[in-house]
């Protein structure tokens, strides 16, 4: 960290890279371990997926901000919920006034999911939901939604994030245990395979991880190791083979700011989980063993400070993404670290990455770096570092345990303390934060304010919702989803009734609670 002839996280870079120093030459674009990317067309035969995140107030409010960025060239959704959807509490709840629609949109029943996705056309563009706690009863929302508006569940393409792992050690919205929570996102794994089969059931997200702390290297083992626990649980379970489910596990990530670092990392990510899922479970389909991910380019790399620099760091990360083969972006806007962006900065974070796909010439030949000395060996160091820390954490115990003692959480936080004291020293440079620091005063913004009457709008169709829905349904369709969870059934057809009941997130979660009981966080020093 402390040497600038390192990356950024601490593996070393020599002056000058020869053939010397490139390991074997990886197999063209389209090959196992797509070392050069998934598809051998690159992004002639698609260009990555604009997906800007997006997501505050009420559904009335986010359903208009998700056509405004349809309509400027956005191609693909991405909903942010607000924390009690998230943490599965009712807008109503008192524990959680203050927090309704505002870092994310408010969901509470199917009547909102309904005017969330309004006017969209569900058949053909493609959403992502950052849902983990509740990912489940997300997912039952839109698969209702979707078919009132009669899109069968089939067609549906998108994802959830329904990674709780990583909650557990750094993002923080838990509800239930380990073991209840796996069997969960076992459940969504195999209803997504069976009945709608376009749909990414897991976005296993290294992204938290990396903006509580963890440096970038750190952060695709971590993510890598996840994903292998999720596999287990599903092929422990003996209802689906790897085959079967694994093209609909996805990846999800941020790209900060050292640029041959991120590809490296994204290319090493890319040859390693190939390599896992056909050493490990015996994949032989090609499909299976592609590792696809979507990005942030942002996050924790942004500052406050002289804050329209932030534009020009975005731009370098997108630009790093498509070099390591992204599948899908969100360009985070400059204003990002003061509050929820307003739509000119987010029409202006969209247009970055249109500049880089139509302007910048990167999508004319697939994997643009293959071959170069330095990208290649960066990759092989890479790789084998990510390697080495996915069998420490195997030796630990695995995941689940390295979790639940809190071990993963120190391996974060000393690396997050060491880059805290790096910027503070200046061995780490960051413009306007270290270097060329100016006196200025903060930028004036048009950021996004949060609505009263909004929230006063939520609370009154949430009564409504509960004042017209038939009573005895909602207590017959949670009475059922309390029974399935005491058993070992597939629960999402319960909570698929549940929605089209009307019941509400906070029911919905209740029921599971009396079953499951909660999860305790560890205390670490
Ligand atoms: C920070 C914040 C927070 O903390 O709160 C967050 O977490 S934000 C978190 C926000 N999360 C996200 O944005 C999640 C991003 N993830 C995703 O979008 C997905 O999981 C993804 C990574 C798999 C990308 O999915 P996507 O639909 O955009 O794109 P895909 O890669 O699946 O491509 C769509 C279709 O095109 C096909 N396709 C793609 N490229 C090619 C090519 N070159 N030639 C031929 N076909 C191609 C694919 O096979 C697929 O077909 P077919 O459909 O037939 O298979």
């Amino acid at each position: 960290m402390s040497d600038s002839f390192q990356t950024n996280s601490g593996l070393p870079v020599s002056a000058l890279y020869g053939p010397a120093d490139r390991g074997a030459e990886p197999p063209e674009p389209g090959r196992f371990p797509f070392t050069r990317g998934n598809y051998a067309s690159g992004y002639r035969g698609r260009t990555w997926t604009f997906r800007q995140y997006s997501g505050f107030g009420t559904a009335e409010e986010s359903n208009s901000r998700y056509r405004y960025l349809l309509d400027q060239g956005g191609t693909g959704l991405s909903v942010a919920l607000d924390l009690p959807t998230q943490c599965g509490y009712d807008s109503d709840d008192p524990e959680v006034t203050e927090e309704v629609g505002r870092v994310g949109v408010a969901v509470d029943t199917l009547a909102d999911a309904e005017v969330l996705f309004d006017g969209i056309p569900l058949d053909k563009i493609s959403t992502s939901f950052t849902i983990n706690g509740t990912a489940a009863i997300l997912l039952a929302f839109y698969v209702a939604a979707a078919e009132k508006a009669g899109v069968p569940r089939a067609k549906l393409t998108g994802t959830i994030q329904n990674d709780i792992l990583k909650e557990y050690a750094s993002r923080g919205t838990w509800i239930w245990p380990p073991e209840p929570s796996l069997r969960l996102i076992a459940d969504t794994i195999e209803f997504c395979a069976a009945e709608v089969p376009r749909f990414n059931a897991i976005s296993v997200a290294g992204a938290h991880f990396r903006d509580a702390g963890a440096n970038a290297v750190q952060e695709m083992a971590f993510t890598l190791a996840d994903g292998v626990t999720y596999c287990d649980t599903v092929i422990e379970r003996g209802r689906l083979t790897i085959e079967q489910f694994a093209p609909q596990v996805s990846f999800f990530f941020y790209t900060h700011g050292d640029f041959f670092e991120e590809i490296a990392k994204y290319r090493a990510g890319r040859r390693r989980w190939a390599t896992i899922v056909r050493e490990r479970y015996g994949a032989t389909a090609d499909k299976a063993s592609m590792f696809r991910f979507g990005c942030v380019a942002g996050g924790a790399s942004l500052y406050a400070p002289q804050a329209q620099n932030n534009i020009v760091r975005v731009a370098y990360e997108a630009m790093a993404s498509v070099l390591g083969g992204v599948q899908s972006m969100f360009t985070a806007a400059w204003d990002e670290p003061f509050a929820l962006p307003s739509e000119e900065s987010a029409t202006l974070a969209l247009r970055t990455q249109q500049i880089l796909a139509l302007e910048t010439g990167v999508t004319r030949t697939v994997d643009p770096l293959g071959g170069s000395y330095f990208v290649e060996a960066l990759t092989d160091a890479t790789e084998a570092r990510i390697i080495e820390i996915m069998d420490d954490l195997e030796q630990h115990g695995g995941m689940v345990r390295a979790i639940e003692d809190g071990y993963l959480q120190g391996l974060i936080a000393d690396e997050a303390y060491q880059l805290h004291k790096d910027i503070e020293s200046g061995t780490v440079p960051v413009v306007g934060v270290n270097r060329f620091v100016a006196d200025e005063p903060a930028p004036d913004l048009a950021t996004y304010e949060l609505d009263a009457e909004g929230r006063e709008r939520q609370l009154k169709r949430l009564a409504k919702v509960k004042d017209e829905r038939d009573g005895a349904a909602v207590q017959a369709s949670l009475d059922a989803l309390a029974r399935a969870a005491e058993g070992t059934g597939n629960l999402m057809h319960n909570l698929i009734d549940c929605a089209n009941a009307y019941c509400t997130v906070g029911e919905m979660v209740a029921t599971l609670k009396a079953v499951w009981g909660e999860f305790q966080q560890p205390v670490v020093f």
